[in-house]
């Protein structure tokens, strides 16, 4: 397995999954109603002889997405029917634990409640009990599975805070807001507050200067004249440096000492239009400067203060002093900070003119400008520059071939699978020992070798498989990669994915009574007649479960005979077809031959049967094409990655693709093939690709990887030779190709064909019947990468209506 899997981005929200409880889940109207026909279903097929719970029938189908028979078959393992209950021997233990139970006091009490012993039927209806009596009729020692318990702890959610941690603030913050809060309010109310409560100096001093600031800034619209050393002077000018901003200006009301104190300088300011500022004696309203201030502004300052002709300099500022001020002009240039970012800015756009310097140096020579300066630049990838073709021819690698494991759900894809890898010793016996016990653990101990493929957590507890797991394994002909593609209805676009990467498919069916026929009504046959559409034209068919059958001979020959038919008529070659008898469970004719009970068999076992497969050349010499089809992000050394399938073509380490419909860029850091680091990889391979360069953003499952120089177009419409699954009319689809999809709508039949030469037959029909096959126009909903003689599934409302080629971009 690759490491990928750890860092693989998807795209729910983990606390999503946090808010999601199971018993305020609401179901749907579509949903009620399949739990409604379900339940009478399971309970038909389940017959009188088990008695259980609605509640319990809904939850085995919830779990098992409303399958009617893996949900009987998961509740008849878990409940004991009542005839056998009823059979059941009392043993002497019972006994005696049955009159201990009748002459206690609590039970006689009840007696008229409910009669011991307890009719069974009773006591399946749990809600009519008390609760002190649930187990009454329970054998000592061997209580029935349908009335254990499990305890859950509450899961302690860790949410809301920054590194998890409860929502509600911790002691300390919760201190600090206040302390934020009182300050605030104190900082809002100082002015006016201190100002009317007679703190009489400042009041005194700050109304003065307002009023003197807006007496000149009213009276005097003249610029302020700077001087040669750079200070400022002028009458007009001083009010601008002293006037502070007042709160509620109007509505402050100076208190009577105030106002004496405000009559008083009045008295000594010429009102009259043209009286220079200068005359006001502001020397009055200015302290002796302080020790530090002596120490900061030299002489300078205590010549002015106190000083009528020096003071405007009052208000000068340390560098004003110094006589070359002027001269330095210090801000002609960028900020020290300015050139740092400008810098930066640079290198990350990766010019070539900044490469050698250091940020450190950077700051020390700010005056030099930025244009001398840059910063370290991230490594470029560098590229061998190899050809590809070469070295494929040189390396003599091992034909790898992909094939997708299809079939109806439960009938054994995961466990073949997980058999093979077993046996091939991919997986070692300490693995699957682990396995066994966690399946056992939760009461599924035959799906273990299932769970070396399945391995989310999903999967693994309803048994399902729900999107296309991988892996990879060898012979002495090919490398292999495994695509187990889900089995039930509701995961068919996971399948379409799998089967859209695949050179051949494998497809498993269930050869136990009963369950080849509702596979047949199921996916057995929607699979393969997808994989047949998606281009898919090998296939091997493993009837499997053969140790439930005893390896009956004819049961395998009906099987292949129905199949074979079936399979001819779906557009698969004969000579591209095999039949394999196998048990994955027992492993029997999978790596090992079959059982000395299966003498009439002589052919190959499956794993023979892999190798004999003509594995479909890959173009590669054709331009790049490869189908996305996962997105790994978050990894330290890898931030960001992808991988699929090459359809086409070849790449390496350094190139630049073109990733659509998106239609940006990005460059290949690194490949890797199997988990091992390549140089290169070609069509065939399915690789992941470590990128740089990109957003992710731009990136999405199903998105084409191209050449820049060969690009895919996004189209908004196409026609299409189909054959069509159900009557197709003009209607709305999803279109999906590979992982892609796109709503769309068929938008005109132009024409039925004829199956063999694909002459028109009938123009203009008004529907296509299934079976038959069509020329379609498709408009897309928003534009999808497609290319002529590309494969596409038309889908509606979760039902395949049709699959087929595309023909033209219109
Ligand atoms: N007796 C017997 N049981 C089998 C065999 N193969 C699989 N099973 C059982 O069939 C059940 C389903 O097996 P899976 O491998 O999960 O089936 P699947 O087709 O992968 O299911 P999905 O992927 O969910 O469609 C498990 O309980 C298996 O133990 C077999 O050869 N013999």
């Amino acid at each position: 397995m690759s490491g990928h899997r750890r860092v693989k981005d998807i795209s729910y929200d983990e606390e999503d999954y946090d808010d999601y409880d199971e018993d305020d889940y609401d179901l749907s109207p579509e949903d009620r109603e399949q739990m409604r026909i379900g339940t009478i279903k399971v309970k038909e097929a389940l017959g009188p002889s088990y008695n259980i719970p609605n509640k319990q029938i809904e939850d085995a189908l919830w779990d098992s997405y409303y399958d009617v028979a893996k949900a009987t078959t998961n509740l008849k393992s878990t409940h004991t029917p009542i005839q056998s209950k009823k059979q059941r021997q009392e043993s002497r233990f019972d006994r005696a634990a049955g009159s201990a139970a009748q002459s206690s006091p609590a039970n006689k009490k009840n007696e008229s409640a409910i009669p011991y012993p307890l009719p069974i039927s009773a006591s399946c209806c749990h809600s009519f009990l008390h609760t002190e009596n649930f187990f009454q009729d329970a054998p000592w020692g061997n209580i029935p599975s349908d009335r254990l318990g499990v305890l859950v702890p509450n899961s302690i959610r860790l949410r809301y805070g920054l590194l998890g941690g409860s929502s509600k603030p911790s002691k300390l913050a919760a201190l600090a807001a206040a302390r934020k809060k009182k300050e605030d309010e104190k900082k809002a109310g100082t002015t006016p507050s201190s100002f009317n409560s007679g703190n009489l100096e400042t009041g005194k001093s700050i109304l003065l200067l307002h009023r003197l600031g807006n007496k000149q800034s009213s009276h005097s619209s003249q610029p302020s004249t700077p001087l040669p050393d750079g200070s400022i002077t002028g009458k007009e000018n001083v009010g601008k440096y002293i006037t502070p901003t007042l709160p509620n200006r109007q509505k402050v009301k100076p208190t009577p000492a105030i106002e004496r104190q405000i009559r008083d300088v009045s008295d000594t300011v010429d009102h009259s239009e043209d009286t220079p500022a200068r005359n006001i004696p502001r020397s009055d309203l200015r302290a002796n400067p302080s020790a530090f201030a002596h120490s900061m502004f030299g002489k300078s300052l205590s010549q002015a203060v106190g000083s009528n002709d020096q003071e405007d300099s009052a208000f000068m500022l340390p560098y004003l002093s110094d006589p070359d001020f002027a001269k330095l002009n210090a801000f002609a240039g960028p900020s020290p900070d300015d050139v740092v970012l400008n810098a930066q800015a640079k290198g990350a756009k990766g010019t070539k003119s900044q490469s050698k310097q250091s940020i450190g140096k950077a700051t020390k020579s700010a005056t030099e400008g930025s244009d001398s300066l840059s910063v370290q630049e991230p490594p470029k990838v560098k590229s061998k520059n190899l050809n590809v073709l070469e070295e494929f021819e040189k390396s003599k690698l091992k034909s790898s071939a992909n094939f997708v494991v299809i079939g109806h759900v439960d009938h054994g894809k995961s466990t073949l699978m997980g058999r093979l890898l077993y046996d091939l010793k991919v997986v070692d016996q300490r693995s699957v020992d682990k396995l066994r016990k966690e399946a056992e653990n939760i009461g599924k101990p035959s799906f273990a070798l299932a769970w070396v493929m399945d391995q989310t957590a999903e999967e693994r507890s309803r048994g399902v498989t729900v999107d296309v797991a991988t892996n990879t394994f060898e012979t002495d002909r090919a490398r292999y990669t495994i695509l187990d593609a889900p089995g039930h209805q509701d995961f068919i676009p996971n399948m379409i994915a799998g089967a859209s990467q695949a050179d051949f498919a494998v497809l498993v069916i269930d050869s136990s009574t009963n369950s080849f026929e509702s596979g047949l009504r199921g996916q057995t046959k929607e699979h393969a007649l997808l994989a047949r559409s998606i281009g898919v034209q090998r296939i091997i068919v493993v009837v499997n479960k053969m140790d439930t059958i005893s390896w009956f001979e004819s049961r395998f020959q009906e099987i292949a005979q129905q199949m074979s038919a079936f399979l001819s008529s779906a557009g698969f070659s004969p000579k591209n077809v095999s039949f394999i008898p196998c048990a994955g469970l027992t492993g029997e004719n999978v790596v090992l031959p079959a059982p000395s009970t299966a003498s009439w068999y002589t052919g190959n076992t499956f794993l023979q049967e892999l190798d004999t497969c003509e594995h479909s050349t890959c173009p590669l010499e054709r331009p790049l094409r490869l189908t996305v089809s996962d997105i790994f992000r978050g990894g330290i050394t890898n931030p960001l990655s992808i991988s699929g399938r090459i359809d086409a073509g070849s790449l390496q380490v350094g190139d630049t693709i073109l990733s659509m419909p998106a239609n940006e860029n990005a460059t290949i850091r690194a490949i890797e093939i199997d988990s091992e680091s390549v140089d290169w990889a070609v069509a065939g391979q399915i690789a992941t690709l470590h990128l740089a360069d990109i957003d992710p953003v731009h990136l999405r499952v199903g998105d084409i990887v191209c050449t820049p120089s060969a690009p895919v177009t996004n189209i908004k419409s196409f026609t299409a030779k189909i054959l069509a699954f159900d009557h197709v009319l003009p209607m709305h689809v999803d279109v999906f190709r590979g992982r892609l999809n796109v709503p769309a709508r068929v938008a005109k039949l132009l024409a039925v064909l004829d199956k063999a030469t694909g002459e028109p037959v009938k123009k203009k029909p008004r529907v296509v019947q299934p079976g038959l096959v069509a020329r379609v126009v498709v408009e897309l909903e928003r534009a999808m990468p497609l290319e002529v003689r590309e494969r596409v599934v038309l889908r509606t409302e979760g039902a395949t209506v049709a699959a087929g080629l595309v023909e033209g971009l219109v």
